[in-house]
């Protein structure tokens, strides 16, 4: 036969595997868990034990029954016949014994399934003839069937004896057929073996005397409860002293039974035993809530119920509540509360569940008292429930949310998290990953762990010593006041921006001031009425950009300047693309209108292809005509431009340290470093420390834009500044600190600006796809110039065809004309890549590219730039590299050393040699060979590099061949944009 493992068999006998295991392990076979094997053998045992049982449980059933019906004719006997007449009931008794065990043989030998229900307990009734006094006597470990347990007995008729809690399940509705149904195949087993055991079995026990008829079923039923309890506590261990006079039915009342389990059972008996003797008689039933004794018909009142020693009805109730609790279940629940739980009705399977684990707690201990057995029971759980009850309070001493960083040692997660650190271990066992207490795991991981103990982990948020953001608390709206707009003029070419910016500053300052001398600082502003507007000015869109570029937000409205005589130009909409992609509002002023060429309405309908709508038109974008030249309309530009600020509610909090951008920077040889700065927020004091870019200060004089010394800047006012250790750069922001503190940043800052010059990538096609993959970037932005229109517009509708993996490309700007500073600067602000189709980057925007490490692919043929678009995205573009001679070298002597190879002794004419370069070996003008350096020495030192004028020893990887007059050509490669 097939060994089986414990949960299959558990399956097979419609058990769980922990209950087949307790059974199996109190019958004396060794298993360790559910997938220990069941042999031959401890099948053989457990079968043998279901059988035992289910034999005890017929045995028992055909007492009770017999019982009542002894009773019933008792009581006729007694009305008819005189009670000196023992011999003629003694004669009527050996009758009815003689007969009974005929039937218990009969059904002994019933072995065909399915039994009926009514057959079996004929039968059962046939076999009633053992006196009360034995029903409570058989061994403990035989279980008393009664007749509820034939009837709903679980697998392997385990039940032993008629308890409350049975009694009670009966009561709640679950009925015989339910469990009949759901038993049958296990009993028709049981009947089988009970079959084969029928030889080795005595005949049934002759009918006591005086045993009254059999009551009605419900009425037994009905008293059954209480009798059960008695019959149970007047149990008495398998002793065959105890057996009742009836020489007949000492026998079948002791079946043999397998041996383990008798070694189980004994140190339990023993221990029982004594403790019943001493429990007082006690009437204790009604107080159970049992159907009282005195309640019941005397007739039907078993003779057992002499024997019975009650128990004390605490004692009795707590029995009940014991019996009714699973093993797992909590102690601490009121009683009550487990009454109504059994008033729920448990399901069929809870039912057998709930009976089978009763079956295998008593198992060994039916005639051990369960008081008793109790205690025993109460002090296995100690532990865990001493346990659950630690974890319940360290379970409330948790945190709810723990503040991590990126990374924490499994011993400190626990300390924190008030977990023990096992717990964490086992987690994270569970999750697949094996650490130790001292080792570190990551955010995320610690995340996942606490969230299972119900704690939430927070990210540490690390502060940026070298941000200004993290020295900037927010401004209370109550604090906030409004302040003037800051302006940028943009505009195409010879379009006027400098003449309108002339025209405002001539126009205002002029009025207000006459004589006053204008300096150029950068920026200005200008007064009208009590408000005020600052113009940057710097006219174009280049230095809007490349402020951008540096991350300084300094515009709030760009004044679009377009000549009404020319209309939009490709600087206009680059422009556009520009302010756009700052998200500034756009004013457009439509220059030159003095001119009669000028058509100002066909630069409207031409601006609204750019989405520059009037608001005439139903847009919502200001035009005003204007004459920088003719100073016509400039009041009601300044006009609309403070319409625009108002809508935008630009404020500014004035009673707080100043922040701002540098716009310009120099250095003057008189004066030292000189800035113009614009604050933005606060005031900027004369003698405040500050930190601007990577430069620390202090302010020793401050003047505005007309040269006139200043005491305060607020908020949108351009000054000109001294006092700085070193020239800022454009764009940078300021900040003013304490001056200790102001140094300590400044000098943090430079660092930091280092490392990160060092670290800097730009966006190019070669890292696309990494940045796309690490979730960096979700289109890809690009930069279009081309040669003529047509040439951008069908590149542009190519690009923004091309899909890959739902990654986009993105035309921030197209036009036509070389690539310029401006656009490698928009680059530069917009993550861009730039693509030039039959155009060049001119000198500056090459440098720029060079130097900002901006990514510039020119093309011939559209069809490329689209492919090589593609590849990016798709991650399969390689990088090109190309070749970069280091330097020469001469190679004048040569060393053979043994066991390491040729060492040349070497020149260098030009450039230098490093370690990591690759050697061309030149003889007469010919390469004979070109690898990898092995090793370069100055002297007996390694070295990096050696440097033109010096002398070194260079042993080359596997090649030997070297001779004095060899040249070396010393070469790296580097990875270079496809321009
Ligand atoms: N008739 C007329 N001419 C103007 C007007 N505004 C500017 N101009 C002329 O246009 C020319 C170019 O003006 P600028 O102010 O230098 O133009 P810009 O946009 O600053 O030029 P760049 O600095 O080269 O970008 C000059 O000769 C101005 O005199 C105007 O309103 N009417």
């Amino acid at each position: 036969m097939k060994k089986l493992r414990v949960y299959e068999y558990a399956r097979e006998l419609g058990m769980t595997s922990k209950e087949v295991i307790t059974m199996m392990r109190r019958l004396g076979i060794s298993v360790q868990n559910h997938m220990s094997l069941v042999d031959e053998e401890a099948r053989a045992k457990v079968e043998a034990f279901f059988a035992e049982v289910r034999k005890k449980a017929a045995l028992e059933k055909l007492r009770e029954e017999k019982r009542q019906a002894a009773q019933v004719q008792a009581s006729t006997a007694t009305a008819t016949l005189p009670p000196e007449e023992p011999s003629a009931e003694g004669a009527k008794s050996a009758e009815r014994v003689q007969e009974e065990r005929a039937k218990v043989s009969q059904i002994e030998r019933k072995t065909q399934p399915p039994v009926r229900e009514d057959e079996e307990e004929a039968a059962v009734r046939a076999t009633k003839a053992v006196p009360p006094e034995e029903a409570a006597e058989p061994s403990g470990a035989e279980l008393e069937g009664s007749e509820e347990v034939g009837e709903t007995v679980p697998p392997g008729g385990a039940r032993v004896e008629g308890t409350t809690t049975q009694t009670e399940r009966v009561a709640s509705g679950k009925s015989a057929a339910e469990s009949e149904i759901d038993l049958s195949h296990l009993k028709r087993k049981r009947r089988r073996s009970r079959g084969k055991r029928k030889a080795e079995r005595p005949a049934a026990p002759p009918a006591p005397e005086g045993q009254t008829p059999a009551a009605p079923r419900e009425e037994r039923e009905a008293t059954r409860p209480a009798a059960a309890a008695e019959q149970k506590t007047a149990e008495v261990p398998e002793e065959p002293a105890a057996v009742p006079s009836a020489p007949a039915a000492s026998a079948p009342a002791k079946p043999e039974l397998p041996a383990p389990r008798k070694r189980v059972i004994e140190p339990r008996k023993r221990e029982a035993r004594p403790a019943r003797e001493a429990r007082p008689e006690s009437p204790g039933a009604a107080a159970e809530g049992r159907p009282s004794r005195e309640a019941r018909p005397a007739g039907r009142r078993p003779a057992a119920r002499k024997l019975v020693v009650p128990k004390p009805p605490a004692e009795a109730q707590e029995e009940k509540v014991e019996r009714r609790r699973p093993h797992t279940a909590k102690k601490e629940k009121a009683p009550e509360a487990e009454v109504s739980k059994k008033e729920r009705k448990p399901g069929k399977k809870g039912v057998i569940r709930e009976r089978l684990t009763e079956i295998l707690d008593d198992f060994t201990g039916a005639e051990t008292d369960v008081v008793e057995a109790a205690p025993a029971r109460r002090r296995r759980s100690k532990p865990k429930r001493r346990a659950a009850q630690g974890e319940a309070e360290r379970a409330q001493a948790r945190p709810d949310k723990v503040t991590l960083g990126d990374r924490i040692t499994v011993a400190e997660l626990a300390e924190r998290a008030g977990l023990e650190a096992s717990e964490i271990i086992k987690k994270l066992f569970l999750l697949g990953t094996v650490v130790t207490i001292n080792q570190e795991i990551d955010f995320d991981t610690a995340a996942l762990v606490l969230s299972d103990f119900g704690i939430e982990a927070e990210r540490e948020t690390r502060v940026d010593v070298t941000e200004f953001e993290a020295y900037e608390d927010e401004d209370a709206p109550e604090d906030l006041v409004p302040r003037p707009p800051v302006v940028t003029v943009m505009g195409h070419v010879d379009h006027g921006k400098t003449t309108l910016l002339d025209a405002i500053r001539q126009t205002r300052v002029a009025a207000q001031e006459a004589g006053g001398i204008t300096q150029h600082i950068g920026a200005y502003q200008v007064e009208i009425g009590d408000r005020k507007i600052t113009f940057l000015d710097t006219p174009g869109h280049e230095a809007f950009t490349a402020m951008r570029a540096r991350g300084a937000k300094v515009t709030d409205v760009v004044v679009l300047v377009v000549a009404a005589d020319d209309g939009v130009m490709p600087q206009t909409v680059e422009a556009i693309d520009h302010a756009k992609a700052a998200g500034v509002p756009i004013i457009v002023a439509i220059n030159k209108i003095d001119k009669p060429d000028a058509r100002p309405e066909r630069v409207k309908q031409e601006l609204t292809e750019y989405g520059l709508i009037p608001e005439e038109w139903g847009g919502d974008t200001v035009f005003v005509p204007v004459s920088a030249l003719k100073r016509q309309g400039i009041d009601e530009l300044l006009e609309m431009i403070l319409l625009v600020a108002e809508l935008r509610e630009l404020k500014a909090n004035p009673n707080r340290r100043a922040r701002g951008v540098v716009l310009e920077a120099r250095l003057d040889r008189g004066r030292g470093p000189v800035a113009t700065l614009l604050v933005q927020n606060g005031t900027l004091r004369q003698g405040d420390a500050l930190v601007a870019g990577t430069m620390f200060g202090r302010v020793r004089t401050m003047t505005d834009d007309r040269g006139r010394p200043l005491k305060e800047a607020p908020p949108s006012t351009p000054v000109e500044v001294t006092g700085l250790e070193g020239v800022p750069e454009a764009g940078d922001a300021f900040m003013v600190f304490e001056e200790e503190e102001a140094r300590a940043i400044a000098k943090a800052r430079a660092e930091r600006r280092r490392e990160r010059e060092l670290a800097r990538t730009r966006i190019d096609l070669e890292n696309v796809f990494d940045r796309l993959q690490a979730g960096e970037l979700k289109e890809i932005n690009v930069i279009l110039k081309a040669d003529v229109h047509g040439s951008v517009e069908a590149l542009r509708s190519a690009l923004e065809r091309i899909q890959v993996d739902g990654v986009r490309v993105n035309v921030v700007h197209a036009g036509v004309g070389a690539i310029t500073e401006s656009d490698v600067n928009l680059a530069l602000a917009s993550h861009a890549v730039i693509i030039g189709f039959n155009v060049r980057p001119d000198a500056n925007a090459r440098q720029l590219a060079e130097r900002e490490k901006v990514d510039i692919r020119l093309y011939r043929v559209i069809y490329e730039a689209i492919e090589e678009i593609e590849r990016a995205l798709k991650g399969m573009l390689e990088p090109v590299y190309e070749e970069r001679v280091i330097g020469t070298l001469e190679v004048r002597e040569i060393f053979r050393i043994s066991r390491v190879g040729t060492v040349a002794g070497c020149y260098v004419r030009e450039g230098k040699v490093t370690r990591d370069a690759t050697i061309r070996v030149i003889r007469d003008g010919v390469l004979i060979h070109t690898g990898k350096i092995a090793s370069l020495k100055r002297f007996k030192d390694d070295v990096r590099e050696v440097a033109a004028g010096y002398e070194c020893g260079i042993l080359l990887d596997g090649f030997n061949d070297v001779k004095p007059g060899d040249v070396f050509e010393a070469y790296v490669l580097e990875a270079v944009q496809r321009v």
